[in-house]
C-alpha cells in the first residue's frame, strides 16, 4: 500500500523548470533512496512533499488524510542543512519541538527520552548542541523528525556530509528506523542508496529516469559486453562481429573490441567458431558486465 501518491508534479522557478513532471508512489514500510547528481531537483521535490513549498502544478496525497488535513502531521523532515539553537541541550530541543508538534510538555519529554535512546545519543541528551558531532547532530536532526511518530520520515542528503563512521552510523539507525516508518532519503551517492533502501527513484534533470525496487534495477540494468583483444587489424573484424544475429553492437575502445550481445551461449559459440575457422588472431576473450552504477554514471555524465 501507498503512503503517498505523486502525480504530475511541477515546480519553476521564476519559469525555469527544476522538477517536470513527476509520478511516482512510495509503499508503506520501504526505505525508498531518491538518488540523482547535484542539481536534479531532490531538494525541491522533498521540500514539495514536506509542505514547505508549493507546487507549480500536480498533486501529492497522502494516504491516511482528509483533504484539509494539515499533511504536517503525518511527516517528519530533516533539511539538508538544518539549523540547531546550539545553546540549547539536545534534550531540550527535543521537549521543544516536541510541544511545537502540539504534545503536552510531560508527552514531550517522555518521548524525548525515548528517541535520544533511540537514535544513541542519551549520553548526551544534558549537553549542549553547539558541543554536539556533525554525526550527533544528524541523529538529532532525525529524532525531531521522528518526534511526532510520522508515517513517512524524509531525509535531505543525511549523511553526505559526515566521515566514514558517521555516514556508517546514521546509516545503519536509518535502517532501524524502518521498523517503524517509511523513509525517503535523498543522496547523490548509489552506493548509499545500495546499502539501506528497498526502492529507488531516479532523478536527473528534473525528471525520474528510473524507479522500482533496487534488486529489479540492479538486473535491468546488468548487461553483458565481451570484451574481445585481436593482435592484428582489430577494426577490420567489426563488421564481420556485428553480422552475427547474437551480437547487438560492437566498437572498438582502445585496441580493445566491446561486444554487446542479446544471447551469451549463442554469441560465444559463433565467435569461438569464426575465431577458430578463420585463423583469427585472438589475444582475450571476456565477459564483462556492466552494473547500476555504470548505468548511474552514464546518467549523471550526461
Ligand atoms: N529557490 C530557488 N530559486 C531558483 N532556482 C532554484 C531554487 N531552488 C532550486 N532551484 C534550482 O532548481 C534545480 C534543482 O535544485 P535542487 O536543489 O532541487 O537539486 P538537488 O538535486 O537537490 O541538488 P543538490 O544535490 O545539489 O542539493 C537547480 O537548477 C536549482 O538551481
Amino acid at each position: 500500500m501507498a503512503v503517498v501518491e505523486v502525480r504530475q508534479l511541477e515546480k519553476s522557478f521564476k519559469g525555469k523548470e527544476a522538477v517536470k513532471g513527476l509520478d511516482f508512489e512510495l509503499q508503506r514500510g520501504k526505505v525508498i533512496a531518491l538518488l540523482g547528481p547535484n542539481g536534479a531537483g531532490k531538494t525541491t521535490t522533498l521540500r514539495m512533499l514536506s509542505g514547505l513549498l508549493k507546487p507549480t502544478k500536480g498533486t501529492i496525497r497522502f494516504s491516511e488524510t482528509n483533504e484539509n488535513e494539515d499533511i504536517r502531521n503525518h511527516i517528519g523532515f530533516l533539511p539538508q542543512y538544518p539549523s540547531f539553537h546550539s545553546w540549547m541541550t539536545g534534550k531540550e530541543f527535543l521537549i521543544y519541538v516536541g510541544q511545537l508538534a502540539h504534545l503536552s510538555k510531560d508527552e514531550a519529554q517522555e518521548r524525548a527520552n525515548e528517541l535520544l535512546e533511540k537514535v544513541g545519543i542519551a549520553n548526551a541528551a544534558n549537553q549542549r548542541i553547539g558541543k554536539y558531532s556533525g554525526g550527533m547532530k544528524q541523529r538529532l536532526g532525525i529524532a525531531q523528525a521522528m518526534i511526532h511518530q510520522p508515517q513517512l520520515l524524509m531525509l535531505d542528503e543525511p549523511v553526505s556530509s559526515l566521515d566514514p563512521i558517521g555516514r556508517r552510523e546514521v546509516l545503519q539507525l536509518m535502517e532501524e528506523l524502518k521498523e517503524q516508518t517509511t523513509i525517503l532519503f535523498s543522496t547523490h551517492i548509489l552506493g548509499d542508496a545500495e546499502e539501506i533502501c528497498d526502492d529507488l527513484l531516479l532523478m536527473h534533470n528534473g525528471k525520474i529516469l528510473e524507479s522500482g525496487p533496487i534488486k529489479e534495477l540492479q538486473i535491468k540494468h546488468q548487461t553483458s559486453l565481451l570484451e574481445i583483444i585481436i593482435e592484428e587489424n582489430p577494426e577490420t573484424y567489426i563488421d564481420r562481429l556485428k553480422a552475427f544475429e547474437s551480437i547487438e553492437d560492437c566498437k572498438l575502445e582502445k585496441g580493445k573490441l566491446l561486444v554487446a550481445v542479446n544471447d551469451m551461449d549463442k554469441a560465444r559459440t559463433q565467435i569461438l567458431q569464426a575465431a577458430l575457422q578463420e585463423k583469427w588472431p585472438l589475444i582475450k576473450f571476456e565477459l564483462r558486465r556492466t552494473t547500476l552504477e555504470e548505468m548511474f554514471m552514464k546518467v549523471v555524465s550526461g
